[in-house]
């Protein structure tokens, strides 16, 4: 369906608003450079205000920015329209036109195409077809669900068949349920047409089990890149690696560094793989405990002692909440069994596993 796919360049992207409250200027989008290929879907993610709508609506077109060029697919589109740029925007809103019906909405973009009706009406059918809302096609958006006006959305935004697709939240509008599926659901059409898309969400789960790779932002500026599993395994900040992932820091010293990473904590030593090229043996540093890095293990037997605060049962895993002299950590005990769940109250042991740990240079 979609013609071919196409890549987006930001180059030395830069938005500066005026302050509505005073006479200062705000930086939205600071010197942003990104490549994205074309067929990728890469999600902006980044805590409120960190400038990822403004980057996306300056894809759009519907914001110039104050510096730096845009470029789809070898073309300079920066002074362009929207109209004229060949992308296509989901917004969180839907923007459904009431009194049209789910039909009507989806064939407009073709109809001001003056393509003709046979067409459109082949075309518009299989693309709600697509969206899984054929059976729906004759009836109004407000006789709709949250979800299913949002496959309207979609399906109105594919069928012109846009080179690049722009995803502003679009899920942050219905509940949780509704979300994983239509997550799954964007990106299975996503990869079907091959179309290039940037998905804006400030929820990591969102972006974590959506993205070819993830851009994440904090005050204007890209802090990290990589797919999920690199932002997620190798985060290069305390920041970056709170933001997409439970996590706990413990201050620790480092007693040598090679390919390994020799710390010290308590009386134990522990050999960890380093993937930090820039810490050296003078930085001050963490060790990045995550829920599953660590196991829990009888008092006085794992490297820290704690007490369990409490459990929470999660089906197939527990995250239990342990109270240490390093503040509260949070173990993920797979497969739970009365062997390996201590109750709460009770004094535990929490054993570091070493190949699934990181050491992080604490610059945050
Ligand atoms: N039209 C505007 N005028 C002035 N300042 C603006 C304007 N639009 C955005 N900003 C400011 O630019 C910064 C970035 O805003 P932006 O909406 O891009 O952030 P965001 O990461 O998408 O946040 P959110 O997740 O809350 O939507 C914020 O400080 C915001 O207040």
């Amino acid at each position: 369906m979609i013609k071919t796919s196409a890549s987006v360049k930001l180059e030395n992207i830069t938005k500066i608003f005026k302050d509505p409250a005073g006479k200062g200027e705000v930086y939205a989008v600071n010197d942003v450079n990104y490549e994205i290929q074309p067929g990728e879907l890469i999600t902006l993610l980044g805590p409120s205000g960190c400038g990822k709508t403004t980057t996306l609506r300056m894809i759009a077109g519907f914001e110039l920015p104050t510096k730096g060029k845009i470029i789809i697919s070898n073309q300079d589109v920066t002074q362009l329209p929207p109209n004229k740029r060949d992308t296509a925007t989901v917004f969180q809103s839907y923007g459904l036109f009431p009194h049209m019906t789910v039909f009507e909405n989806v064939a407009y973009g073709l109809k001001l195409r003056k393509i003709n009706k046979n067409e459109i009406e082949k075309r518009v059918m299989q693309t709600l077809d697509m969206v899984g809302l054929k059976h729906l096609a004759h009836r109004s958006p407000s006789r709709l669900s949250g979800g299913q006006q949002q496959r309207v959305a979609l399906a109105r935004s594919i069928i012109v068949e846009p080179s690049v697709l722009l995803l502003d939240e679009p899920l942050s509008n219905l509940d949780a349920l509704l979300r994983e599926q239509m997550r799954i659901e964007i990106r299975r059409i996503q990869k079907t047409l091959g179309i290039t898309a940037v998905y804006v969400t400030h929820d990591r789960v969102e972006a974590m089990s959506l993205s070819d790779r993830i851009v994440l932002m904090d005050s204007g500026k890209i802090i990290q890149t990589g797919t999920p599993n690199e932002i997620y395994e190798s985060p290069e900040s305390k920041f970056v690696a709170g933001f997409v992932g439970k996590v706990a820091f413990i201050n620790i010293e480092i007693k040598e560094i090679s390919e390994n990473i020799t710390i010290k904590l308590e009386d134990k030593i522990l050999n960890i793989k380093k993937f930090q090229k820039n810490l050296t043996l003078e930085d001050k540093a963490v060790l990045m405990c995550r829920p599953e890095s660590m196991k829990i293990a009888e008092f006085g037997k794992g490297h820290i002692d704690g007490i369990v605060k409490n459990n929470v049962y999660l089906g197939n895993s527990i995250e239990s909440f342990i109270e240490t002299k390093y503040g509260e950590l949070l173990v993920q005990i797979d497969n739970p069994s009365q062997k390996t769940v201590y109750s709460e109250g009770q004094k535990v042991g929490i054993e570091i596993v070493p190949e699934l740990s990181k050491v992080l240079k604490d610059q945050d």
